[in-house]
């Protein structure tokens, strides 16, 4: 039986649910659950802290794990990366207080409070700074004005944190993160491990994508799959009108009304944009 180890709270735990869902997966139907046995699929899920989760799939106890890439890069656990899963996206950045132009060197003999100190500890590393790593367990923003720190290295996702304690990020991104799914480096993948990896890779895509269907006159068809070239081609349907046929193409969801405009603006019409919820490629 596969063994998935899923968020069980915070920042990731909700989307992660509803991709596994729409994977075809069985939900836990009480937050408060640990476990959940899904013997359809052959497979258990746990439902762990995000930062432990490299930990329990490094050490090869479970076989698979979502988690943020911050996080596994920060536990120093011997996992890779399957799959990027498109949430829980974030950037992980020195900060400290506005009005001042920080540069990562001026970081050198200062305190520097995280709750990722090894990641800190390797980028500090690679830029020759010295720095006092602060190790804290979350709220980090606040850590200055309270006095235990100088600068800190925190995730920033709309960044209102740092406005609301008047601290500017600098620096290149130490980390770009987001959720992604983890198993153990070089172990091989298992069947039913590779089934939930192009099941999860089917729900990213088709969040990704959009079903744009649409009529267009015989003579402009050409223009038309130009703007739709779809992933391997379009299909095209005869109409019981012989000079027009039906056209159906996947789309970046992305660029999708600006094609909507495009194909409108070559003379298609009844151009219809729909969610994919699954698919294999
Ligand atoms: N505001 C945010 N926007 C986007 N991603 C975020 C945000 N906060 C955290 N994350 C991402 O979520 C993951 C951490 O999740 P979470 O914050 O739930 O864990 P935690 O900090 O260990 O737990 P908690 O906050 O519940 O104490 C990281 O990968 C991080 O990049
Ligand atoms: O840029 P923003 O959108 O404001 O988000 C960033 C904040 O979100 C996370 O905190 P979380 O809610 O996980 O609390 P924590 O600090 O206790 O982990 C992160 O640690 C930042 O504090
Ligand atoms: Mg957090």
């Amino acid at each position: 039986m596969l063994r998935v180890a899923v968020p069980n709270k915070g920042a990731l735990a909700g989307a992660a649910a509803e991709m596994l869902g729409e994977a075809g997966y069985r939900q836990r139907h009480e937050q408060r659950d640990l476990t959940v046995l899904d013997p359809a699929n052959d497979v258990e899920f746990f439902f762990l802290r995000p930062k432990d989760i490299p930990i329990y799939v490094g050490s090869g106890e479970l076989d698979l794990g979502i988690t943020g890439r911050d996080l596994a890069l920060d536990s120093g656990a011997p996992v890779e990366e399957l799959l990027s899963l498109g949430f829980g996206g974030s950037t992980f950045r020195y900060a400290a207080p506005a009005g001042h132009d920080w540069k990562v060197a001026d970081l050198h003999g200062k305190r520097l409070a995280t709750s990722y100190p090894r990641l800190v500890r390797q980028d500090l590393a690679r830029h020759g700074v010295e720095a006092e790593v602060i190790r804290l367990d979350g709220a980090v923003e606040i850590s200055i004005q309270l006095g235990v720190a100088d600068a800190v290295a925190d995730v920033v996702g709309s960044g209102r944190t740092l406005r609301q304690h008047n601290l500017v990020a600098f620096g290149d991104p130490i980390c770009v993160s987001e959720a992604v799914l983890v198993h153990r480096a070089g172990s091989e993948p298992a069947k039913p491990k590779s089934q939930l990896v192009a099941r999860l890779q089917g729900v990213v895509f088709a969040q990704q994508y959009m079903m744009l269907d649409y009529d267009c006159p015989r003579t402009l068809l050409e223009a038309a799959i130009g703007i739709t070239p779809g992933l391997e081609s379009p299909t095209v349907a005869p109409l019981a009108d012989q000079d027009w046929v039906a056209v159906r193409a996947m789309v970046p969801r992305k660029d999708v009304n600006r094609t909507m405009d495009e194909l409108a603006e070559v003379g298609a019409k009844a151009i219809l944009a729909s969610d994919i919820r699954a698919c294999r490629l």
